[in-house]
């Protein structure tokens, strides 16, 4: 049976003078396929970051997104090009490109698995919106995953998701945005305005290499 264990808005569960001591690091990870990444997105990080004390959080996109339904990503490097145009003025963001690196499907379990391995002073905090947190139990090794040690989910809830944890997820409340990658794409497709969806440099970014239209 599946482990039920939601907790509601928690503290961040280190003591504090492990951390002042130096010895542990609390670093948050914001997969995504961002494409392209969006205001939602920022402001996700910066409040989890915020609230869980957290050292970095860092913008990791995934080579090969892990749902069928999501393959038409654009190419990656473009992708990251945009988080990298969208991060630089907040220096508590960064980026993670193993995924990228690694190519091929980019199941989490994988991922998480050899950056715990590598890092074993480092707790991670995995961020995922409402609609991830209710897709759970269809994640490949999921069983696994949430017993990784030093692993957590971060859930933030998002408007139109359940948002219902079938596994143990610590949520972060955030101001909820409800406009999507999908809502941008098609947006840029009817030439519709997007600024304040995404940062300025985003918008002239898919401007310059016409992103998004047929
Ligand atoms: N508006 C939002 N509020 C909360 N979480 C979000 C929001 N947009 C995206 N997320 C979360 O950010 C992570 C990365 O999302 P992703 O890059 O797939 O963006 P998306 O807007 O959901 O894209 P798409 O519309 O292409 O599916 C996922 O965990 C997703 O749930
Ligand atoms: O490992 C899985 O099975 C899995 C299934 C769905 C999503 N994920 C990860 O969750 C993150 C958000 O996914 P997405 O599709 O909303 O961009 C991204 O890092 C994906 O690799 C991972």
């Amino acid at each position: 049976m599946q482990r039920c264990r939601v907790f509601a808005n928690p503290r961040p569960r280190v003591q504090p003078e492990t951390v002042s001591a130096g010895r542990r690091h609390r670093v948050g990870i914001y997969g995504g396929t961002f494409n392209p990444i969006h205001n939602a997105h920022l402001l996700v990080a910066d409040q989890v970051g915020q609230s869980l004390s957290l050292e970095k959080v860092k913008f990791m996109p995934d080579a090969t997104p892990p749902h069928v339904d999501k393959k038409t990503a654009i190419d990656a490097e473009l992708r990251l090009a945009m988080i990298k145009l969208a991060i630089k003025n907040n220096p508590l963001f960064g980026i993670e490109e193993s995924e990228l690196r690694r190519g091929g499907v980019s199941y989490t379990y994988d991922t998480m698995k050899k950056m715990i391995e590598q890092h074993p002073t480092t707790d991670y905090y995995f961020i995922i919106g409402g609609d991830m947190v209710d897709y759970l139990p269809k994640w490949h090794r999921i069983d696994e995953l949430v017993r990784l040690p030093r692993f957590h989910f971060v859930g933030v809830r998002r408007p139109g998701a359940k948002n219902e944890a079938a596994y143990p997820v610590i949520w972060v409340d955030v101001p909820l945005v409800s406009f999507s990658s999908t809502d941008i794409r098609r947006r840029v497709e009817q030439g519709l305005p997007i600024r304040y969806m995404v940062p300025d440099a985003v918008a002239a970014f898919i401007k310059e290499h016409h992103l998004y239209h047929e």
